[in-house]
Formats: C-alpha cells, sequence, structure tokens
C-alpha cells in the first residue's frame, strides 16, 4: 500500500472507532477484510490510528473541524508534522480524495498548536482536568503531553526461569533488542523488535511477560514470602498473580466476578511455571488471607497511551459507577484478610477520587486498619499511571 492509501485506510478505521466501535477490534475487522495489506502496512494504519486518537482534540482543532471524524483527525496529524494535506490528500489511486472547500477554509482558519486552549492542547477532555490537576499539580500538563506520546514496551523477566542476562540473550535470539531497567530489578524496556515478542521463544517459554513498568514496580514493593496464602480478588488475565508467583512460593487463588477473564490464565500460568488456583464458581474462596490484592476495575486514565480511545469513551456517570464498585470491592476484600494480613489496593488511575480517597474513605468506614506505602505512578517516570496503596490489618 502505498502511504496515501494507508492514511485512506486509517482514516476508514477512525471513522468507526469514532461510531462507537472498540479501537481493537475495529482494526482486526480491517485486517481480515483487506487480505492485500501486508503486515508492514497493518501495523503504519494502526499507528496512525492510535496517534491521531491519542491526539484527537488537538489534531481536530489543528484541521479546524468542529467536529472530530477520520478526515479531520488525518488533515490534523499531518498539519502537526509540518506537512501540507494536499500532498496526501490527492484524489489519485486509493488516497483520500481532495479537500473539499469547506475543509480548505476550516484549515486556512484553524489556529496552531500554541495558540489552542490549554486543555486542547494537551489533549485532556474538559471534565476530568481540574480531577486530573489535583493529582498531579504541577506535573498535570507534563504527564497529560506525555500521554499525547506512544508507550515505550516493557517486559517482566520471570525470575522463576531465567535471570536477567539470560532474558536478554532469549530475546536477542528472536531479534528483540532488551535492555534493563535501572528502577525496577525485573523490567527490560524493549528498545527494538517489539512486535516480534508474541511470536518469539522467550515470551513463548515463559522466560518473559509483557507488563508495564509501573505495576511491576507496584508488585515488588508487596510484602511476599514463601508459604504466604494470597488471594487475587480481582485477578482478570492474571498479570499480577503471574508477577506475584515469580517473587516467592506462594499458595495464590485468582478469583475475578467475570470468571471468563480468567480464561487465558492457566495457560499464562503454565508457560511461567506458576501454581495459580482458580476460585471455583458457587464455591467459597476461603478466608484468612495473608495478603489480599484488589486490583480494581477503574477508569484507565493512567493507560490512556495504550488504550486513547478510552480517553473519550470515559464520562462522569462512568466514573461514579467504578467509584461505587471500587468501594465495594475493598470491604468484601478487607473481610478476607487474616489478623495482621495485608490488602493491598491498585488502580491504573491517575484521579484522588479513584485512588487515595477511596483508600482514606476504607480507612474512615473501618476500624483496626493502618495505611502503610503509599505510590503514585506517572508516565514521567517512563511506565504508565498507577496507584497502590498497603493496608494492614492490626488483629
Ligand atoms: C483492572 S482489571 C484486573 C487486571 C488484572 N489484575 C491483571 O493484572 O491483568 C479489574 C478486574 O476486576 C474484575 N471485577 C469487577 N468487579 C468485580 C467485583 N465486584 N469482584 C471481583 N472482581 C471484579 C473485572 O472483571 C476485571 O477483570
Amino acid at each position: 500500500m502505498t502511504p496515501e492509501a494507508r492514511i485512506q485506510a486509517a482514516i476508514g478505521v477512525l471513522d468507526r472507532i469514532l461510531a462507537g466501535e472498540p479501537a481493537e477490534r475495529t482494526l482486526t475487522n480491517w485486517a481480515r477484510a483487506s487480505r492485500f495489506a501486508g503486515s508492514g502496512d497493518r501495523a503504519a494504519i494502526r499507528d496512525h490510528v492510535f496517534d491521531a486518537l491519542r491526539c484527537l482534540r488537538s489534531f481536530t482543532a489543528l484541521s479546524g473541524a468542529a467536529e472530530p471524524s477520520g478526515r479531520a483527525a488525518m488533515i490534523g496529524a499531518l498539519r502537526a508534522h509540518g506537512r501540507n494535506p494536499d500532498d496526501i490528500f490527492t484524489g489519485q489511486g486509493h488516497a483520500p480524495s481532495p479537500l473539499t472547500p469547506e475543509e480548505r477554509n476550516a484549515l486556512a482558519a484553524a489556529p496552531a498548536l500554541d495558540a489552542l486552549p490549554r486543555n486542547v492542547a494537551l489533549d485532556c477532555p474538559d471534565w476530568i482536568a481540574p480531577h486530573l490537576r489535583r493529582a498531579l499539580q504541577e506535573d498535570f500538563a507534563p504527564v497529560l503531553r506525555a500521554m499525547r506520546e506512544r508507550a515505550p514496551v516493557f517486559l517482566r523477566v520471570n525470575a522463576a526461569k531465567a535471570d536477567v542476562g539470560t532474558a536478554i540473550a532469549a530475546l536477542a535470539a528472536d531479534g528483540i533488542v532488551a535492555a534493563p531497567d535501572p528502577a525496577v530489578s525485573h523490567a527490560l524496556r524493549v528498545i527494538e523488535g517489539a512486535r516480534r515478542i508474541t511470536g518469539g521463544h522467550a515470551y513463548r517459554d515463559g522466560v518473559v511477560e509483557l507488563q508495564d513498568l509501573s505495576p511491576q514496580a507496584a508488585v515488588q514493593d508487596l510484602p511476599l514470602g514463601d508459604g504466604m496464602r494470597v488471594l487475587d480478588y480481582c485477578a482478570g488475565g492474571g498479570g499480577k498473580s503471574l508477577a506475584m508467583a515469580a517473587r516467592a512460593r506462594i499458595d495464590i487463588v485468582a478469583h475475578d466476578i467475570a470468571r471468563q477473564r480468567m480464561r487465558d490464565l492457566p495457560e499464562r500460568a503454565r508457560r511461567a511455571g506458576a501454581n495459580i488456583r482458580l476460585a471455583q464458581p458457587g464455591k467459597p474462596i476461603g478466608k484468612d488471607f495473608d495478603l489480599v490484592l484488589a486490583d480494581v476495575p477503574c477508569s484507565g486514565t493512567g493507560t490512556w497511551r495504550r488504550t486513547p480511545d478510552a480517553k473519550w469513551r470515559l464520562t462522569e456517570s462512568r466514573l461514579g459507577e467504578l467509584l461505587q464498585t471500587q468501594s465495594l470491592i475493598l470491604d468484601r476484600a478487607a473481610d478476607l484478610v487474616a489478623p495482621k494480613g495485608w490488602l493491598a489496593y491498585m488502580t491504573c488511575s491517575l484521579v484522588d477520587l479513584e485512588n487515595g480517597d477511596q483508600v482514606r474513605a476504607f480507612l474512615s468506614r473501618h476500624r483496626g486498619w493502618t495505611l502503610g506505602k503509599e505510590r503514585l505512578f506517572t508516565p514521567l517516570s517512563a511506565g504508565d499511571g498507577f496507584y497502590m496503596a498497603l493496608l494492614t490489618r492490626e488483629a
């Protein structure tokens, strides 16, 4: 495909996402229906789509359009990168059709990036900006700016199977260049070959797992030791269960209200050589766990670089629902912690309402608990936005 045809394909995909289809599924459906496209084309179209979604508000404004659309986003993207949209929107072959007179007039009248209102230039929805400003303070603008860029790819070396040096060599044999992260002991930053990871031996043999840097750092902070009984109360795909299992010989139970979310966990655990039991539906989960992890459903504001369509879909009322679920989960999970045990609360959100406020409300509802460690990670330390709080039950 020509560069112009890739942009035309990205426009079609973006229009479907903006009409409400999930981004990943739309890209997969497009690839299935477009057998002529090679892997390089698919990767380039994906990059166009995700770059445009991360910067949807500013790119739309740079195009001069009143409403977001695939064409507006790509016209704005070209302008943002100092390119003339007329060079691409030629109508020749599979290129997008030339700019209409309305598009041309709007583009001519549109302000430059540095003249856009602050939240527009930072690609931040207005309603959530005060919440993010409260949590991030002087880091608000730098963090939002970082979220307009692609996220780096991180791997976790599975300490149960290999040390860092062995994992780097195994990845190199798969054509992947990775380097240790100075801040987190088993984390690797992928420098080259990220698209080869899931097809490579190192991944398939369970030597490495895909996991962002911030959750790796948070799990590293958990008080895990051999023989402990641990419950992963919101296990989902099991990323945290696997990271915990790699740290110590623990007895770990994975639970999730939506059991189907754990469907890949047995295979992932087998690959990692980890022993993780799935809670059985209709049967009691058990109690008196030494550590219960509640990695709760959240707004995902910390992961907007990876799931940029979520940034525009999140609403105030959805955030309100999530807050209720989070406090309910905290109350239930706390009941399952043994005396002198730990409750770890995690979100991939940057909003205080879901983080520190939630934890302080829990402490005011429950006597006999104290807050130990509390950490907020932001994309300024390379990984995703992520929050963790560690609570102890006194008796
Ligand atoms: C952030 S995701 C978990 C991600 C997972 N821990 C990982 O590392 O891959 C939150 C999970 O909480 C589950 N969930 C939502 N409400 C729940 C509830 N009331 N009780 C238990 N799990 C719940 C969701 O199904 C979802 O899988």
